[in-house]
């Protein structure tokens, strides 16, 4: 064991208290296609499951196609694993920019990471609005502009405040050999859900992004009812 592993304990679940859980059926994923984009140069898979559920995964690469990686420091991706960031699919965040959430500033984020210090981005499609769709992510953002916050508008809608699953992603994850990684997260229910399906997590990478006057008091909210690892924002209000 070297200075670096000394420091850093990998966590796994204790296994008697793993999920038991019906495997997703992969049906279908592409070969890996280089493809350069505004935040660098990405190797990507599509990935098809039994239920119709389709993924994409990224590895950070560079202009030749060799995988970016950096070694002998204390983020060793050959001791601890890759970072890896497993972005849930936000249409409003991630394609349009949307300043309601962090989730396009995150996306952004997460590739600029993982193309310094190497990795991958999963990107998981179907946890759309945390797992319960785009038209009741919008029926909530309605009830927010009445007042409730992002857990009680989907807790008034009968649903669950966190309806994602993991397993498809934990499938993906192994596929590509990733059974230890470095998560970029700040959500330590998305690292216990992982643990429970078996993926070894050597340690939360910050994906924390500077709140904005329009997401403070939703960035507020994950950091208080959904204990995300976030700074107390500054900002007074939210603003339209
Ligand atoms: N139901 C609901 N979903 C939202 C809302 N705002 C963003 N989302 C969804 O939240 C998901 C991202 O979850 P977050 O809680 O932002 O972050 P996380 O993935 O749990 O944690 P990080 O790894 O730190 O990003 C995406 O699927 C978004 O579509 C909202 O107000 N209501």
């Amino acid at each position: 064991m070297n200075e670096y592993q000394q420091t850093r304990k990998i966590e796994q679940p204790d296994s008697k208290e793993l999920t038991p859980v019906v495997k997703p059926r992969l049906i279908a994923q592409s070969p890996a296609v280089c493809v350069p984009t505004a935040h660098g140069h990405f190797k990507m898979m599509a990935w098809q499951f039994a239920d119709g559920s389709e993924h994409l995964s990224l590895q950070a690469v560079d202009a030749e196609g060799n995988p970016r990686t950096v070694s002998g420091d204390k983020n060793d991706a050959r001791l601890f694993g890759p970072a890896v960031r497993i972005h849930s699919e936000c249409a409003t965040g991630d394609i349009f920019g949307s300043f309601r959430c962090d989730c396009g500033a995150q996306l952004a984020q997460g590739l600029r990471i993982i193309q310094e210090r190497g990795g991958y981005l999963i990107y998981v499609r179907q946890h759309e609005g945390r797992g319960i769709g785009l038209v009741n992510k919008l029926r909530a953002y309605s009830l927010q502009s009445e007042g409730l916050d992002t857990v009680d508008a989907n807790l008034a809608q009968g649903l669950a405040a966190d309806q994602r699953d993991y397993r498809q992603t934990a499938v993906i994850l192994r596929a590509l050999g990733l059974d230890t990684i470095q998560l970029i997260s700040n959500n330590p229910a998305k690292k216990q859900a992982l643990l429970e399906l078996g993926i070894r997590i050597s340690g939360l990478i910050s994906d924390e992004i500077e709140p904005r006057p329009e997401n403070h008091t939703y960035l507020e909210t994950k950091r208080e009812r959904m204990n995300h690892l976030l700074t107390p924002s500054h900002h007074q209000k939210d603003t339209p």
